[in-house]
């Protein structure tokens, strides 16, 4: 069977186009009188969306600020951008302030960047406007400095639309987060003491960048003790969603005890360092009322570690039953307490403060108030002891860079076994040259002088050492460093 397809003539053609011709025509002249303008503008503004050809690329604008505050998206791309600069970026500024630590790195011009997220291609196109009318904004930059700003800034952001769930849903997240982790890396570990303020009696906070150098590889400490401790501190800034199921407040106590110069002040710079947070070093004897110690607490940041040092010597606090008599019979004024101090580490910033470390150091932990020892209070009590043969090597290898063993090691090591030698005193002697040999035989000398000041003492005395407390008697046991944790707290 054969079938006849009708194909049309020329002149059909022709004559069909212009009959469409002119109804378009028609219909702009009826749509120019008798349509007021506003409306024409949406006919064919309608008409151009559902003509135009479909774009798969989808553009996000991350502004930098939307009028009354910064946009955290454009500082998270900012900073994570920084990190990923490659050669094809032709200008950068670069700032540093007084206070920090390192240099801020920021485009200058508008730049084009791609990056890769599971497979897909993003690509960032950073661009920078002069304002075109309006006076000049103040901008905070995002670190409490305020500054003018004659140009609009944004990021776009484009991609497939194919991908945009995996985009805006896991991308931009991932950025936040890895801006985060890299703006902790740049942080400068602050010291925030208590200063009194001259024109009123009261106490504030008063900062200074902390340069101290101690870390975990430079504290000589018992290696599984030290292991124990970063463990701990890691599982506890990783447990937020922990701490927010089983109504925890997230905050973190350690008891830091031992004699003098065995390294508690230097473990908590460690700790500082180690994590980034900064401290507030609160001493007990500038504090008046517990309403100054309520002010004070409040005012310190998340992230952060309270230090106590010698919370045993700090000030005579009254104890929990309330105001004490004073020498003359009259009552105390109620002022600071150590309920007040007890009572806002259980509860009122607890409940008002996120990723919190508090340590209380002392020298003599059975001197400490019962309060302050019952379960609960202090998470982890930490031994720092004398000096172990173990302990002298690393600090041979901090101050001597010393790597292998040397021949002098096996005899330093018998007699710091044989003593109570604090890791201060060592180190103190190991500072005196810079030639090992010297220093070596320094210590050396050192040791034996005090160890036979020691036999001495002994002979002249009644045949004990001077040990002076229950923890030096576990240090003659060999017990040198010890580590009670309290395990009922411990989240798992
Ligand atoms: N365990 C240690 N590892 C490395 N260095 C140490 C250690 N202990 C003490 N030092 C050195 O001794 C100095 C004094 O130590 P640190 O101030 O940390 O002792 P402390 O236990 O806090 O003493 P105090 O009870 O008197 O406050 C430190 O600056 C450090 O150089
Ligand atoms: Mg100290």
């Amino acid at each position: 069977m054969v079938t006849f397809t009708a194909i049309p003539s020329p002149s059909s053609v022709f004559s069909a186009y212009a009959s469409l011709s002119a109804s378009i025509m028609l219909f702009q002249t009826v749509l120019n009188q008798f349509v007021p303008r506003p409306v024409q503008n949406c006919i064919s503004s309608a008409i151009r969306y559902y003509f135009k050809p479909r774009s798969s690329k989808l553009v996000v604008v991350i502004e930098e600020n939307d009028g009354i505050s910064n946009n955290e998206i454009y500082n998270a791309a900012e900073i994570y951008l920084y990190s990923k600069i490659d050669s094809s970026i032709e200008c950068l500024k670069i700032t540093k302030r007084p206070k920090e630590a390192s240099i801020n790195i920021k485009f200058a011009h508008c730049e084009k960047m791609v990056d890769y997220y599971d497979g897909v291609e993003v690509v960032w196109r950073f661009c920078c406007e002069e304002r075109k009318k309006g006076p000049s904004k103040l901008v905070d930059d995002d670190s409490g400095h305020f500054f003018s700003d004659f140009e609009k800034r944004y990021f776009e952001l484009s991609f497939n639309r194919k991908h945009k769930e995996k985009i805006l849903g896991s991308y931009v997240p991932y950025v936040l987060r890895r801006s985060k982790d890299i703006k902790a890396e740049k942080k400068v570990v602050k010291l925030h003491t208590l200063s009194s303020i001259s024109y009123s009696s009261s106490i504030a906070w008063e900062s200074i960048n902390l340069e101290h150098p101690s870390t975990f590889d430079t504290i000589a400490l018992d290696a599984k003790l030290k292991k124990a401790i970063i463990e701990d501190l890691d599982r506890f800034v990783r447990r937020k969603d922990f701490y927010r199921k089983v109504g925890k407040a997230w905050k973190r106590g350690y008891l830091l005890h031992g004699p003098p110069g065995t390294g508690k002040s230097s473990l908590i710079a460690a700790i500082a360092n180690y994590l980034r947070f900064d401290i507030y070093d609160l001493e007990l004897a500038n504090i008046k009322r517990d309403s100054d110690l309520r002010r004070l607490l409040l005012k310190t940041a998340n992230r952060s570690i309270l230090v106590i040092e010698d919370i045993d010597c700090g000030v005579e606090l009254p104890d929990r039953k309330g105001p004490s008599a004073h020498a003359e019979g009259r009552p105390r004024e109620p002022q600071f307490t150590l309920s007040g101090l007890l009572n806002f580490i259980d509860g009122l910033w607890s409940s008002c403060g996120d990723e919190r470390i508090i340590i209380f150091t002392t020298n003599n932990r059975d001197r400490l108030d019962p309060a302050l020892l019952r379960a609960g209070r202090m998470d982890m009590h930490i031994s720092m002891s004398y000096l172990t043969a173990e302990g002298f090597k690393i600090l041979a290898t901090n101050y001597l860079d010393i790597k292998d063993h040397h021949w002098q090691f096996e005899e330093i090591g018998e007699l710091i076994e044989s003593m109570n030698v604090t890791p201060a005193e060592v180190a103190e002697e190991l500072m005196k040259s810079d030639d090992a040999d010297v220093s070596l035989g320094g210590l050396l000398n050192f040791l034996n002088v005090k160890r036979k000041k020691m036999n001495d003492d002994d002979e002249d005395g009644d045949g004990t050492k001077d040990k002076g407390s229950d923890e030096i008697d576990q240090v003659q046991k060999g017990k040198r460093l010890k580590l009670d944790i309290n395990t009922d707290e411990l989240p798992r």
